[in-house]
């Protein structure tokens, strides 16, 4: 990241803000009514007005918890239950049904029309193309879901508005004995449960069966903060509209280069890699999937109001703003998130829909649906691959998904749509591919007998484990620090998980928080360049700019490129976690042939708004900090552009909160974005009945106690050092999270017993 004189001034290292905790009185010792002592993340009910949550001493690590009463529910889940919904009568529910469906019909006629003016949609090169690409799914089940989310939304509001259930109802989640006008289809799950996950992830919880499962809703920590208690994007306390997304990224969030002392850009790319696995919000779009413009022109102005499809929700960039200012953009595009309806029928606030499953198993290499999976498959139990004169790539895709219109420009295939949004993780996604293809070639010598079948579900069941594995064992740790590790519980145990370690009423949905601000710290890490290095020389070979290769991944065909890509991700240190992002995030982001790109930063805020998630300061007090009164008792510049954008403390969007904090010990975010990763992290390994470490006795595709030994000697530097093309690439350090120059991670040869490789042959069948 390279300074910019035109947002005057910078912050400074004392600009970071430190947390002081609560003051309350003396922790209790042991919970009484047999409460049980939890990290505050995971107690909201202890945020609730009339509360009664006493603080408590967490076991072994010094840190103080909450008391808590509620079980091990999301915020939205309260002990209210018996409160639901009794005022609602036949009659509501009636009116509710019947009204639901006139706004829907209304609503979809008006878009039906909008099609017919060219300036409605986005045309192939403009940068929101690419952002559409990058949020779109191809997977028509989605279309279905969402208009029954969209219908059962607006039965909820029918019914506040009738003043059939009240806003308490609504903002708990208590509307659950009222059935909206659409049910999504039942799923059937086999008895006795099937040895590999689904491809979907449905399932996995046999009496919540859609817990987990793509195109399911987001759940949250914190009820929403919709102005309108519905679906309306959040305002401030005043109830004024919020400062505009872009003004706040233009004051706040600056560009400049920090560099990580340790961790290296492997770290923030593998960071990406588990985003994309386990969260993908689906944008809504028009007619047939096309990208839907709220703009006119490049985005010179707002398209007027009768041409503005419902689900735009455009940002503001000011006349004199530093950058959009000198194409005389005004109008930035941006599309609301598309809803899933509950699965239980009940009708509530918006909950928008995740196009991924919730797990991080593996879904974006291996597809979401047994359609996507059947086209990645090949004969024999592997993976598709393009064979590039001995080299094994993923399939190339005649997707519109790349820019480059060159000749020769290359495209490849993943179980998602946007494995190709940096080549970074293109290459990430290459190395998992070949680890498939390697593994299943394995399981077929030493089990003859078994069918193609057999040998993809096994290898992809060995797969996702081996990925855990490095979640929890490698990233995690780096990410929030030994200390909430261990306070969430979070480390991986000798063998087997202990028991109660699986808990099947912990629905292990991503939060709305997570995926909106916590899991954005990556945006902050990315560097405005990657460095290719050159083996001869020790020098630099290349050094490309990231716009250049986001959704251009051509360069991969080139015979040294893995590897070299490999080595400079080890390198090259990542950015720490602060206001900074790169320009090439901020301003140019897909801008493709243009001079402008979009700014993912006004994307992240504004997409906070859109899921309707709370200020920065009620997360603080969910954690256990005291949030902030006056911007002053922030450091002073950062208390300077805070108070010259948002009006009161209480204001300020998570992301950018999150991204003021200080880091954590031994981690590299803040207090309030570590809680709340911890939070989803422990929820997706305690709510995840398949998590690989979990024994015969919960998880139907249980390791054996030698297998499980195995998986556990996996690292990341294996992975990479066995699907390396082994053309520049020969030694590796031990972690590859941490830069390679670190003292004690210096490189080995991919041989060496640092790198410890599992033995396969303990998966021969006996
Ligand atoms: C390398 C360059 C990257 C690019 C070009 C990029 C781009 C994007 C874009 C365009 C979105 C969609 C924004 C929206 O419409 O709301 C997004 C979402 C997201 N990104 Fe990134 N990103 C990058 C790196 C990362 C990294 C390193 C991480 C994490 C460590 C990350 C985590 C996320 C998450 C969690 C989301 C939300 C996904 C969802 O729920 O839909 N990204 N990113
Ligand atoms: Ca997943």
């Amino acid at each position: 990241k390279t300074a910019d004189k035109n947002v005057g001034g910078h912050y400074t290292s004392k600009d970071k803000v430190t947390g002081h905790a609560h003051k309350k009185e003396r922790p209790c010792d042991i919970c009484p009514r047999q409460g049980k002592c939890v990290p505050k993340v995971q107690c909201p009910a202890h945020v609730r007005p009339h509360s009664y949550n006493p603080e408590c001493h967490l076991e072994t690590v010094g840190l103080l918890g909450v008391c808590c009463f509620t079980g091990s529910g999301h915020a939205a889940e309260s002990e209210l239950k018996f409160r639901a919904a009794a005022s609602v009568t036949a009659d509501d529910v009636k009116s509710a049904h019947h009204q639901s469906r006139q706004k829907f019909e209304q609503w979809m006629s008006r878009a039906d029309k909008l099609l017919q003016h060219k300036d409605v949609v986005i045309n192939e090169t403009a940068p929101s193309f690419a952002h559409h690409l990058s949020v779109m799914t191809l997977d028509k089940r989605a279309d279905t879901l969402g208009r029954g989310g969209l219908l059962n939304l607006f039965a909820a509001q029918e019914l506040k508005s009738r003043q059939a259930i009240s806003d308490d109802q609504l903002s708990l989640g208590l509307t659950e004995h009222t059935d909206g006008p659409f049910c999504p289809p039942p799923i059937p799950c086999s008895t006795p449960a099937s040895r590999y996950r689904s491809i979907g992830g449905e399932c996995n919880n046999p009496v919540h069966p859609s817990w987990g499962a793509i195109h399911t809703g987001y759940e949250r920590l914190l009820p929403p903060d919709y102005s309108d208690g519905t679906w309306a994007m959040r305002a401030s306390t005043i109830g004024l509209p919020l400062p505009s997304a872009r003004t706040v990224s233009e004051r706040l969030i600056l560009d400049g280069s920090h560099q990580s002392p340790t961790l290296n850009l492997m770290f923030m790319q593998f960071g990406q890699f588990i985003a994309h696995d386990t969260t993908a919000g689906v944008m809504f779009t028009i007619g047939n999937g096309s990208a839907i413009s709220c703009c006119s022109g490049d985005g010179q102005a707002f398209l007027p109001i009768e041409l503005q499809h419902w689900a735009c929700a455009p940002i503001t960039a000011d006349p004199n703003d530093d950058f959009y200012g000198q194409f005389h953009h005004q109008c930035l595009n941006f599309l609301r998130t598309q809803l899933a309806p509950a699965s239980d029928c009940s009708v509530g606030y918006a909950k928008q829909m995740n196009g991924a499953t919730h797990f991080p198993d593996l879904s974006h290499l291996y597809g979401n649906s047994e359609e996507k999976v059947s086209q990645l498959r090949a004969p024999g139990g592997v993976l598709n691959t393009f064979n590039d004169f001995g080299r094994e790539l993923p399939p190339l895709t005649d997707r519109k998904e790349c820019l480059a219109s060159k000749d020769g420009a290359a495209c490849f295939e993943s179980g998602d749509s946007h494995g190709n949004q940096i080549i970074s993780l293109t290459v990430l996604h290459t190395i998992w591919t070949r680890e498939h293809n390697r593994v299943a070639r394995a399981l077929a010598r030493l089990n003859p007998g078994w069918g193609e079948d057999t040998i993809f579900m096994e290898t992809r069941r060995i797969l996702q484990a081996e990925y855990q594995h490095i979640i929890y064992n490698e990233f995690l740790p780096l990410l929030i620090g030994r200390k909430l590790i261990q306070a969430f519980n979070l480390s991986p145990s000798p063998v087997y998980s202990q028991l109660g370690s699986y808990d099947p009423n912990v629905n292990p949905s991503l939060t709305a928080e997570f995926a909106t601000a916590a899991m954005r710290f990556g945006h902050s890490v990315v560097d405005s360049n990657i460095e290719i290095p050159d083996a001869k020389t020790g020098g630099v070979y290349e050094t490309i700019s990231i716009p250049e290769v986001m959704f251009q991944p051509s360069r991969l065909r080139l015979k040294q490129f893995l590897d070299r890509l490999l080595t400079g991700l080890a390198y090259q240190s990542m950015q720490t976690v602060d206001p900074f992002v790169t320009e090439g995030l901020t301003r140019y982001l897909f801008h493709g042939g243009n001079p402008f790109g979009l700014d993912l930063a006004s994307i992240n805020i504004q997409r906070g708004r859109d899921y309707g998630v709370r200020s920065y300061n009620e997360y603080r007090r969910l954690i256990g900090l005291e949030p902030y009164v006056d911007f002053k008792q922030f450091p002073p510049s950062a208390a300077q552009r805070l108070s010259s954008v948002y009006t009161s403390p209480e204001d300020i969007d998570l992301w950018v909160g999150g991204l003021l904090e200080e880091e954590v010990e031994g981690g590299v975010v803040g207090p309030t974005f570590a809680s709340i990763l911890a939070d989803q992290f422990l929820r997706i390994k305690r709510g995840d009945r398949y998590f690989y470490e979990h024994g015969p006795e919960v998880n139907p595709g249980a390791f054996t106690p030698s297998q499980l030994a195995e998986i556990k000697k996996v690292t990341m530097s294996r992975i990479i050092c066995d699907n390396r093309d082994g053309i520049e690439l020969f030694a590796q350090p031990p972690n590859a999270f941490l830069r390679g120059n670190l003292p004690g991670n210096e490189a080995v040869p991919c041989e060496s017993l640092l790198i410890p490789s599992m033995d396969l042959s303990r998966f021969k069948e006996i």
